[in-house]
């Protein structure tokens, strides 16, 4: 067990999904579409329904959006509209082991979304557990440009999702190191990739800020099926009985 308050991001992919993650106990809604990849966006008529529904009442968590990977951000010639509500905002980073200038593109993208829509967004740089299938720089790299560009975090997922979970692309002390290095820089930690309420008791021993699911919020623990108010239940008790220090006796 660990004394150490862990926040739980649930990641949705329209507004049915808004009250079970909510009902649930999760602490941020995480909007992106599973099927487009492991930080798809959503498409702009569900991402103006989510504003919409946050207009209409009100949600006391923060909205991160994902918008996909940068290559494919490169290749748009529009720049998408954020509502006001998005408070972070993430893109991963495949793709980007070959290139000499992923930085400055990485950069450049972000103040033209920034730019576009008149707003300054918390950004948060996203490191692939498994990077060298994922064709991304490694995630020290990217920790070591997230400190430099001033994002407000660094989430550590997988960029497969195909059975492999965050432990198995990664060792308990490499995620330590990262964990440790991004809270020293006042960055918030996240970690995500597959991850089920059977891993709590081994990622207790280190203390991230946040842990995100999509897939053990689902029914049947499929990501592309519906989130489950009851399978967001579990996970959180999981998680509160893994990070919650209780006095014995
Ligand atoms: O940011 C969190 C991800 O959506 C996690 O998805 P996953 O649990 O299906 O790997």
């Amino acid at each position: 067990m660990n004394p150490h308050r862990v926040q739980l991001l649930v990641s949705i992919r329209n507004r049915d999904e808004v009250l079970p993650a909510l009902n649930g106990g999760c602490d941020i809604l995480d909007l992106k579409e599973p099927l487009n990849g492991a930080l798809g966006m959503v498409d702009e008529e569900i991402l103006h329904s989510i504003s919409d529904y946050f207009f209409e009442q009100p949600v006391n968590v923060p909205l991160s959006l994902a918008l996909g990977e940068l290559v494919e951000q490169k290749e748009k010639h529009i720049t998408p509209t954020i509502p006001s509500e998005v408070t972070y905002l993430k893109m991963g980073l495949s793709e980007t082991k070959q290139s000499d200038h992923w930085y400055s593109d990485w950069l450049n993208c972000r103040q033209r979304i920034e730019v576009t829509n008149q707003a300054t967004f918390q950004w948060i740089a996203v490191a692939y557990a498994d990077w060298k299938q994922a064709r991304s720089i490694p995630p020290e790299y990217v920790l070591a440009a997230a400190i430099k560009s001033r994002c407000a975090g660094l989430l550590i997922d997988t960029y497969h999702k195909q059975g492999q979970s965050l432990l198995n692309c990664m060792c308990l002390e490499e995620i330590q190191r990262l964990v440790d290095r991004a809270q020293k820089y006042n960055l918030k930690i996240a970690l995500a990739g597959s991850i089920t309420s059977d891993h709590l008791e081994s990622l207790s021993d280190i203390s991230p800020d946040i842990i995100g699911i999509r897939g053990a919020a689902c029914v049947g623990s499929q990501r592309t099926n519906q989130v489950q108010k009851l399978a967001v239940k579990t996970f959180r008790k999981e998680l509160d009985r893994q990070y919650t220090f209780m006095e014995s006796g």
